[in-house]
Order: structure tokens, then C-alpha cells, then sequence
């Protein structure tokens, strides 16, 4: 059954019809052969008993034999000559052969007294009659003898039955030749259908089949025809849908939604090629960065929707005063950016007075009211020495602040001071957003670990780090706005900020866990500060009201900002010290007069400049400036931190030299205070790599 099931329907339909039909035939012509073997056995016998009778009665009638003549004649009257299985011979008394028909045989047993008797002979059945004389003496004359050659006979049948046999196996074949066409005629679309099937599988949709003669073949064929055909509409269908997908997707990636103009990242591609094509073949192009005037009135007036119909009204309305070959796009809010291709400044100022006068001349509707607005476009000439993209766009950028800033609606061609003023503007703008930070509290604190390397039991640092939020929730550096704070004196107050927030979040955590896990946290001080006298009430009050041990803290104050205010800043740390506060005094390594002023300052704590640890592995001047540094600090029992940690090749090289803590990313990156915190809390803080999940952490600028 297992045998059968693994044909193949040609293979069955050949078993199937061809061994039954042979079998039953061979079958039949051998029960065929036996009866007509019987039924020739038992007639010849009957012949040869009848003929025998008939040659003894003649014989007997004639009272005597007279002569060889007759009795041949009378043999040839007997009819046996025609039967070729059968021999007659007949004998005097002393069985001497008279005369003799057919095969000879010879009787060589002893006779019978019977008068007639059949004998077995070797091969042959044989009938004897005796033959006696008439009168009453009744005298042996004789004896006929009538032989079956069983043997001739038997052979000539199975001769027959052989041929038959052949003629059989010859029609057998005739007919597999036959079943083997029918089927090929269902297994070869059967197969065709498969193989047409397996490249549908493979993404060929075109499995077309000729048509077959077969009804079911053909229905079949006809069924997946209609698949086929449905799939190949289908996949046209979705292939169109995806190219529609596709050119709809270019095209969003590169136009704005609401007006259809081009948007930035395209209006920088081109400005990209516009550099190159002026670096390389000396080409003039122009570019206007241009804004609407007090476009906040329409969206505050009208509202946002009214907004962005303004917008969409004046991009159509300048889109048709703009050549083919420029490009005018829409930068984002009420900003448009044009290069001007191919185009002298001369002619861009021409173009760019037309525009305004558009914009001027536009009159926006909105239910029965009637709004104007003005346009200022800075304009900034692409030139072969600008940087990139970026320098293009931030000058004209400056050009247009300065058109704004000259009364609105006005040209401005971008000059080198225009930077300047934009730059004081961006600062001007911080200062605004840090006293609003200030007030709404949206700064966020950040810290990271400073580990001991040569006493593990040591507690570690957090060194307190300052982020501000951003609109949209994120996280801005403190390189953006600190450097703005700086000039604009806003530094004590940031400074105030850290410190009441940082001991109103550690609060809770020194009371409750800091004999379990204790750790010192690390607030860094400005210059500015340091030059402040109401610092130290300051900090001694938020002592107290926080009830935060000033052991828990250590200041760190910059090499630079300590020697400007030497004298306040030896008067606060002489100050805070007594109370248990710890100085670190940071950078240390970055000023030219360094070690002379070291003397004079009671620090617990030196912070190498990370300038030096950064390469110390690879730089012999790093490593000798790091060595140096921790051999005068090992003379005047102060201890060092390594900053700048960033391989475990560097972290052996500080720890070999008797560095005694180390903070950098390869040991773990700034995070959210309360994260950090219950990390220590939850894991063993002695020196250990970073882990992923400090990895949120942008790169540091300590505040
Ligand atoms: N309707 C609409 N308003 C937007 C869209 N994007 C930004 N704005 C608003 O556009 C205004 C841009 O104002 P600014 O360019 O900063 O200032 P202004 O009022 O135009 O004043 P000046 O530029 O100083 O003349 C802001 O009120 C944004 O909220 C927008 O897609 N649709």
C-alpha cells in the first residue's frame, strides 16, 4: 500500500489495467489449454478405438489377410492419414508387422488375452484388437494397433497456448502504450498546472495554461486561469497604487502641505548644488530668506486657520512674479526661502522689491475685514568662499533680522556685522527664555557618578548637572544657553536655582538612606558666583530649611572663575569648609599659572582638565601634564578626579598612577537625578562600566 501510494498516476493506471488484464489472461489460456487438451485426449482415443474396430471387422470379414496391397489400401481408406497424432499398424498372429501407417511404434510388451485394450506405450496411448478368423476355430489372424501420439500433441498446444501468450502480452503492450497516452493526457497538465503554480509562488503571475481535452483538467485550468488573471489585475492595481504611493511620498518629502511650495530640505538640496555649481564654474546665484511682518496678529486676530489661508493666498501670489528656474519655498511658519539661479544681485534686489511691493499690495479678507502685511527679505549672494548650506542660510537669516530690525518691509543685503547683531539677538532671546525658565521651573536636573578607583569603600560623587526643557518636552544642553547666561549675568541666578532644587530633591533621600548607601553630591559654582557676597547666607540657609549636612556636599569651582575672585572664593571656601563642605577645584590643569595658585586654595579635591585624561593612554605630554598634576596634589594631600573616562585602557592608566576617583561615559553617562539616585540605591556603586539604560544622556557640558 506504502508502494502504491508513491506512484504516480501514470504508474497506477499501468498496474491498474495492464496486470489484471494480463493475468486473467494468461489464467484463461491455461484452463483453456487443459480442457482442449482433455477434450482432443479423449476424441483421438474415441477415433482410435473406432478405427481399430473398423480394420479388425473389415479384416475379420475378409476371413483372411489378402496380401500387403489390400491391407494398404485398406489403411488408407481408414481416414488416420488426415490425423496426425494418430498411427496404425497391423501384425500377423505372431505380431510380425503387416502394414503400417503414420509414426512407427513398436508394441515390445507381452500382449493381452483381451480382444480389445488400451496400453500405455512410452508416449503413446495404444488400442489393440485382436483379429480372429471366422470360422469356427476361430483362429488368431491378427492384430491392429491404433497409437495416440500424446506427446506430438501436448507439444503442438503448448506451441499454441505460447503463441497465444505473445499475442496477449503483444495487445498488453498495444494497450499500455494506449493507457500510458491517456494518461499522460491528465498527468501532464497536472504538471504543467504545478510548475505554473510553483512561479506563481514565486511572484510570476502568469500561469496561463494551454487548453486541455480533459473536462476536469480543464475546468481545473479554466479556475486558476481566472486566478491568474485575477491576480495579474490585482498586482497592476497595487503595483499602480504603489507607484501613486510613491510619487505622492517623493513629492510630500519634498513640498509643504500647505502651500505646495517646495519645502526646507529641498530649498537646502538646491542651495547644496547651487554651492558647488559656484565653486566649480564661478556661476552667480542669490539667496532671499524672506518673513512676513506681524504675521502673528492675522493668526491671533483671525485665528490659525484664517493663518494659513494668508499664507497660501501670498505663496500663489509670489509664485507668479517667480521664474521656472528658481526656487521658492516655504521654510516653515511664516518664513519662504528663493534661490535665485543664474542671478546677479542687482537683479535679485530688482526681483526682491518687486516681490515686497506684491506683498504690500495684497489685501487679505477675512469676515468683511480687510488685513495688510508687509515682507522683509534679506538677500545674501552664494560666493565660492562660503562654508556650506548652513552659512548661506544663517547670513540671510541675519540679513533679513537686520531688514526687520531697520523698521519691517525692507530689503537688506546681507554684510558681515549683520551675524553680529543676529547673534546678540539669539543671546537677547535666551536671556528671556532663562528668566522664564527660572520662574517656571524648567530646568531639569541631571548628575553623573564619579567613582573612587583606589579605595572602593569610598562613597561616590554625583556631580549635579543642569538641562532645560524645550516646548515640545525635550532636552536642550547647557552649551545653547549657558554661554548666553554668562554674558548677560544671569549665572548666580541659575546657580541659586541648582542648589535649592538639588537639596529639595535629596532631601528626602539623605534623611532616610544616606547612612545606608552614603554618596556626596557635586554642585559646581560660577565665577560669577564666587564674586557674590550673599552667596554664603545663601547657601548656609538653604543648609538649614533643606536640613541637608554640608557634608553631603561638595562645591566645585572652576581654575579660571576661583583666581578672578581669589579673595571671595578663599573666603567661601574657608567658610564652607568649616561647616563640612568639600571643595573640588575643577578643570584644573587648563590655565597657564595653575600650580602657583593651588597653594592658595584650600581644596579637598583637584579635577584634571579633561584635556589631558582624554588622550592619556596615546599622548606622552597628556600623561606626563596627568602625572604631574597628581604628584603635586599626592604632596599636598589633596586627591584627584579624572574626568573624561572613555576606555578601560585609560581608566588602568589613571588607576596605576593612584588617580583617586574616576568619572567619564565609559563608566556611565549623565541621567535624570532620581534615576541616578535609585540606581545607587538598587545596585553596587563602587567603580563599574556604564549600562545601557544611562544611555538617554546627551553630551555633557557641566553646568
Ligand atoms: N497660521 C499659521 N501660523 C503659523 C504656522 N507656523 C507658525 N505660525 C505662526 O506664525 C507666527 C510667526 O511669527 P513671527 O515670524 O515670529 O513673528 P511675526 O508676528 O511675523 O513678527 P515679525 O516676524 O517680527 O515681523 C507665530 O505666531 C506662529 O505661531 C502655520 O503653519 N500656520
Amino acid at each position: 500500500m506504502q508502494f502504491f501510494q508513491t506512484l504516480s498516476i501514470q504508474s497506477r493506471l499501468l498496474l491498474l489495467v495492464i496486470a489484471p488484464v494480463f493475468a486473467l489472461s494468461c489464467s484463461f489460456l491455461l484452463f483453456d489449454f487443459q480442457e482442449q487438451l482433455q477434450r482432443d485426449e479423449e476424441k483421438l482415443s474415441q477415433h482410435a478405438l473406432t478405427t481399430a474396430k473398423f480394420l479388425s471387422a473389415v479384416v475379420h470379414n475378409q476371413s483372411e489377410l489378402h496380401g500387403r496391397p489390400y491391407i494398404d489400401r485398406l489403411l488408407k481408406a481408414s481416414q488416420l492419414d488426415r490425423e496426425p497424432y494418430l498411427s496404425l499398424m497391423i501384425t500377423d498372429a505372431d505380431n510380425r508387422p503387416l502394414a503400417q501407417l503414420g509414426a512407427s511404434f513398436i508394441v515390445n510388451e507381452s500382449l493381452p488375452q483381451q480382444e480389445t485394450m488400451v496400453m500405455q506405450q512410452a508416449t503413446h496411448d495404444v488400442t489393440m484388437v485382436r483379429i480372429f478368423t471366422s470360422e469356427s476355430k476361430h483362429a488368431l489372424l491378427g492384430f491392429v494397433f491404433v497409437a495416440i501420439d500424446k506427446a506430438a500433441m501436448i507439444e503442438d498446444h503448448r506451441q499454441a497456448f505460447i503463441r497465444n501468450i505473445g499475442y496477449i502480452t503483444l495487445g498488453l503492450m498495444l494497450c499500455s502504450v494506449l493507457v500510458y497516452w491517456v494518461s499522460r493526457s491528465i498527468s501532464q497538465p497536472i504538471r504543467e498546472l504545478t510548475a505554473a503554480l510553483k512561479r506563481f509562488v514565486v511572484g510570476n503571475q502568469h500561469i496561463s495554461q494551454v487548453k486541455n481535452t480533459l473536462p476536469e483538467i480543464n475546468s481545473l485550468q479554466t479556475t486558476i486561469n481566472e486566478i491568474s488573471r485575477e491576480m495579474q489585475h490585482v498586482e497592476a492595481d497595487m503595483r499602480h497604487r504603489i507607484q501613486d504611493a510613491q510619487a505622492q511620498l517623493r513629492y510630500q518629502a519634498r513640498h509643504d502641505a500647505l502651500t505646495g511650495l517646495v519645502n526646507r530640505q529641498e530649498l537646502e538640496r538646491r542651495l547644496q548644488q547651487a554651492l558647488e555649481d559656484v565653486k566649480q564654474h564661478r556661476a552667480n546665484h542669490v539667496f532671499c530668506y524672506m518673513d512676513l511682518d506681524q504675521f502673528r496678529v492675522i493668526n491671533d486676530t483671525c485665528g490659525h486657520p484664517a493663518g494659513d489661508e494668508m499664507l497660501r493666498q501670498i505663496s500663489m501670489i509670489l509664485s507668479q512674479r517667480i521664474r521656472a528656474e528658481d526656487t521658492f519655498a516655504r521654510l516653515g511658519g511664516d518664513e519662504f526661502g528663493l534661490l535665485l539661479s543664474y542671478c546677479q544681485v542687482e537683479k535679485a534686489i530688482e526681483i526682491a522689491v518687486q516681490l515686497r511691493q506684491m506683498v504690500e499690495a495684497f489685501r487679505f479678507m477675512h469676515e468683511g475685514r480687510l488685513f495688510q502685511t508687509g515682507i522683509s527679505i534679506g538677500i545674501v549672494e552664494v560666493t565660492a568662499d562660503l562654508k556650506d548650506v548652513g552659512q548661506i542660510t544663517r547670513h540671510a537669516d541675519a540679513a533679513c533680522y537686520v531688514a526687520k530690525d531697520n523698521g519691517r518691509n525692507q530689503i537688506h543685503l546681507f554684510h558681515p556685522e549683520d551675524d553680529v547683531l543676529l547673534k546678540r539677538h539669539v543671546e537677547m532671546e535666551w536671556v528671556l527664555r532663562i528668566n522664564e525658565a527660572i520662574e517656571h521651573n524648567d530646568f531639569v536636573l541631571y548628575c553623573q557618578g564619579i567613582f573612587p578607583m583606589q579605595q572602593k569603600e569610598l562613597p561616590p560623587f554625583y556631580e549635579i548637572l543642569i538641562r532645560k526643557r524645550d516646548e515640545h518636552g525635550g532636552i536642550i544642553p547647557p552649551a545653547e544657553f549657558l554661554p548666553s547666561a554668562e554674558r548677560y549675568q544671569l549665572m548666580t541666578k541659575i546657580d541659586r536655582w541648582v542648589i535649592q532644587h538639588a537639596f529639595m530633591a535629596l532631601q528626602p533621600l539623605f534623611k532616610s538612606q544616606s547612612t545606608t548607601r552614603p554618596f556626596i553630591v557635586s554642585i559646581n559654582l560660577s565665577g560669577m558666583s564666587l564674586g557674590d557676597p550673599t552667596l554664603l547666607p545663601y547657601i548656609q540657609k538653604c543648609f538649614s530649611n533643606y536640613e541637608i549636612s554640608p557634608s553631603h556636599v561638595c562645591f566645585e569651582v572652576t581654575e579660571t572663575s576661583a583666581i578672578i575672585n581669589i579673595d571671595n572664593t578663599i573666603k567661601l571656601i574657608t567658610e564652607l569648609k568649616a561647616m563640612g563642605t568639600r571643595f573640588m577645584l575643577d578643570d584644573f590643569g587648563s590655565g597657564m599659572s595653575s600650580f602657583s595658585y593651588l597653594k592658595h586654595l584650600p581644596v579637598d579635591f583637584l579635577k584634571m582638565d579633561g584635556a589631558y585624561v582624554k588622550d592619556i593612554t596615546i599622548n606622552k605630554v597628556d600623561l606626563a601634564m596627568a602625572k604631574a598634576i597628581q604628584s603635586v596634589a599626592e604632596s599636598m594631600g589633596i586627591q584627584t578626579i579624572a574626568e573624561y573616562v572613555e576606555d578601560q585602557a585609560t581608566l588602568d592608566c589613571l588607576e596605576e598612577m593612584g588617580v583617586a576617583y574616576a568619572q567619564g561615559f565609559y563608566l556611565n553617562r549623565p541621567a535624570p537625578l532620581s534615576e541616578a539616585l535609585s540606581r545607587h540605591f538598587s545596585a553596587n556603586n563602587t567603580l563599574q562600566k556604564s549600562t545601557a539604560s544611562s544611555a538617554s544622556a546627551t553630551t555633557d557640558v557641566s553646568a
